[in-house]
């Protein structure tokens, strides 16, 4: 497999505990492997993504470095301790994309209310300021956007001034203006020096707030790099055609050039020469439909896993969200 990794950043102290050490995770639900030898650390202070596509085991990851879900075997630390005693300590808060929010009361209500269940909080008008919701205070939820809701989600998490703050795509949904006010909010907070881990299917979003992207796909990490180490495996163009009859040995030519792939009918080229190729297909084959397209992050993640095993539903929709 091609695998790009690099070591995370020297952002913790000499001596300070990781933020999060997890070892050969493995998460299975009955025949289905969710996490699959996962290991991931993350040091203090850095503000990491968890990109991968649908299935990919990012919320069963994140399930358990939150405490609510168990190992299968492996071992997980946060903050040199369990995810359930690091959560017990006031270290970890979360952002989950549902729930947990009543209609009829305002958001400052909401904060009071929480604030209210532990023994001691940051005041509720220091984080209605931090996530950005100060001014709409008196709103009932109901009356709020998604992006506002989930603003309010993030005000609530910081209530405990928590070490480590993990987001599970926490902008599902949300229009273009929410999700800049939401990740706008956050990134102001985390240069405050919190470590921030979220889950994400957005290439871009992951590329826009992270420090370091950390990408999974069928519960295991394939890469693991600054977001322009991530990019540079999604750049190049992808070649399709529909070729009647084609087989393996007619595109012997082209493979020097591009990485290609033949299914009954059809050839599919990865190159960074998308126009040598097109016109070679045009002019010298019986090749015909020929699309261009950027390569994705669907491709990127192809490249790096191969093809998925089709009795797991874990890429099922590799991508679609994007
Ligand atoms: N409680 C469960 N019971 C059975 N299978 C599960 C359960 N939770 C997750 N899975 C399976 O484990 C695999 C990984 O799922 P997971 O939700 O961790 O992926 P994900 O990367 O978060 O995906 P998504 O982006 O769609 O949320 C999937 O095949 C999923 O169907």
């Amino acid at each position: 497999m091609d695998t790009l990794t690099s070591a995370p950043p020297a952002v913790a102290r000499l001596g300070e505990a990781l933020a999060i050490d997890v070892r050969n995770l493995r998460r299975t639900f009955g025949p289905v492997v969710a996490v699959d030898g996962l290991d991931l650390e993350v040091a203090a202070g850095e503000v990491v993504a968890f990109l991968g596509p649908n299935g990919a085991g990012k919320t069963s990851t994140i399930d358990i470095l939150l405490g609510l879900s168990h190992p299968s075997s492996g071992s997980v630390q946060v903050f040199g301790t369990t995810p359930r005693q690091a959560v017990a300590n006031g270290w970890v808060s979360a952002v989950l994309q549902t729930g947990g929010l009543l209609r009829d009361l305002t958001v400052r209500e909401t904060v009071q209310i929480t604030a209210s269940l532990f023994p001691a909080t940051q005041p509720v008008d220091v984080v209605l300021r931090r996530a950005g919701i100060e001014d709409i205070g008196s709103r009932r939820v109901g009356a709020c956007s998604g992006g506002q809701q989930q603003r309010l989600r993030f005000a609530m998490a910081l209530l405990p001034d928590p070490r480590l703050l993990v987001l599970d795509e926490p902008t599902t949904g949300m229009d273009v203006e929410g999700r800049r006010a939401f990740w706008q909010a956050i990134h102001a907070d985390a240069a405050r020096g919190r470590t921030v881990v979220f889950a994400t299917h957005y290439l871009e979003e992951a590329d826009a707030y992270a420090d370091r992207i950390v990408l999974v796909a069928h519960g295991r990490v394939v890469a693991d790099g600054t977001p322009a180490e991530i990019k540079a495996l999604t750049s190049g163009r992808t070649v399709r055609a529909a070729w009647p009859g084609v087989r393996a040995s007619d595109l012997e030519a082209i493979s020097r050039v591009g990485d290609v792939e033949v299914t009954p009918g059809r050839v599919l080229v990865r190159t960074d020469d998308s126009d040598a190729v097109a016109r070679w297909l045009l002019t010298e084959t019986p090749a015909r439909d020929v699309e261009i397209a950027g390569r994705g992050l669907e491709d990127a993640f192809l490249a790096l896993t191969g093809p998925a095993d089709p009795s797991q539903d874990q890429t099922e929709n590799a991508g679609g969200n994007r």
